[in-house]
């Protein structure tokens, strides 16, 4: 099995804690040609905060996917084509690698699994809020991530492999390693894209990358350039 993700070369990932640029609009995002929505950010995340972007996002044709960052800002929207659910791979307390689901799970109890969708997270930027907040190891080798990759496609089954660098722009030859792992996972690149070079020298390695601050710091033209990066890669 294999979802749509497959044929992602670029995601937009919106933080609804963040504005947009001065007069910038969803319709703007929504022209960028990315090929996805994800919405989601580790600090300060609320539901009404969520369903708000949602709303703003829900009148186009690009796919909306909400990443919750813990069970409480979960959303049920029609809008929403799903929901990509982080586990972290190399985080310092299990909560986040199976706890948080577990919980979310026996609180709901009617969950949407058909639309539920995990991403195996290999966290590796130290300085990112996401660092902090799952205690990350993040002092990792090329050879680990790799080894990470791996075991999350054929131990754990996950579709998506995503290297997050949240805040800064990673290594391309960790990238590269993982993605020379994995054979039918998706690889996902996030972290520091800021124009056509970084998303392309990015996109060469990963399947997909992931753009997120870079809406919020400087606008949907740069975002778009990053969309061309990625289809060029
Ligand atoms: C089980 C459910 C529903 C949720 C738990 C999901 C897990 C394990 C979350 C832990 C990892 C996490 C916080 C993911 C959120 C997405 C993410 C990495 C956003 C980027 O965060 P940063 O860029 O570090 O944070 P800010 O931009 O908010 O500072
Ligand atoms: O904000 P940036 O650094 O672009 O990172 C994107 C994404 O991987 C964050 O979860
Ligand atoms: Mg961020």
């Amino acid at each position: 099995m294999t979802g749509p993700w497959a044929q992602w070369d670029h995601v937009l990932k919106v933080d609804p804690d963040k504005e947009l640029l001065d007069d910038e609009t969803f319709d703007d995002v929504a022209a960028t040609g990315t090929d996805a929505l994800e919405i989601g950010g580790t600090m300060d995340m609320t539901s009404e905060k969520m369903e708000r972007v949602v709303d703003a996002c829900a009148a186009h044709d690009v796919p909306i996917y909400q990443e919750p960052s813990n069970p409480g800002v979960v959303i049920d929207h029609e809008a929403l084509s799903g929901y990509l659910v982080p586990t972290v791979l190399n985080a310092g307390d299990p909560f986040w690698i199976t706890g948080a689901h577990k919980e979310w799970a026996r609180i709901d109890g009617d969950l949407d699994w058909a639309n539920t969708h995990t991403e195996a997270y290999v966290v590796l930027n130290p300085d990112a809020s996401v660092a902090e907040y799952t205690d990350a190891d993040c002092d990792l080798t090329a050879d680990d991530v790799a080894a990470y990759a791996g075991v999350a496609e054929r131990m754990f089954g996950q579709e998506i492999v995503y290297l997050e660098y949240s805040g800064t722009y990673g290594d391309p030859e960790v990238v590269a390693a993982a993605a020379e792992e994995l054979d039918d996972a998706t690889l996902f690149y996030g972290g520091g894209i800021h124009d056509y070079g970084s998303a392309r020298e990015m996109g060469d390695h990963a399947d997909t990358v992931v753009v997120g601050d870079l809406l919020h710091d400087e606008g949907v033209d740069a975002v778009a350039e990053t969309v061309d990066g990625a289809k060029d890669a």
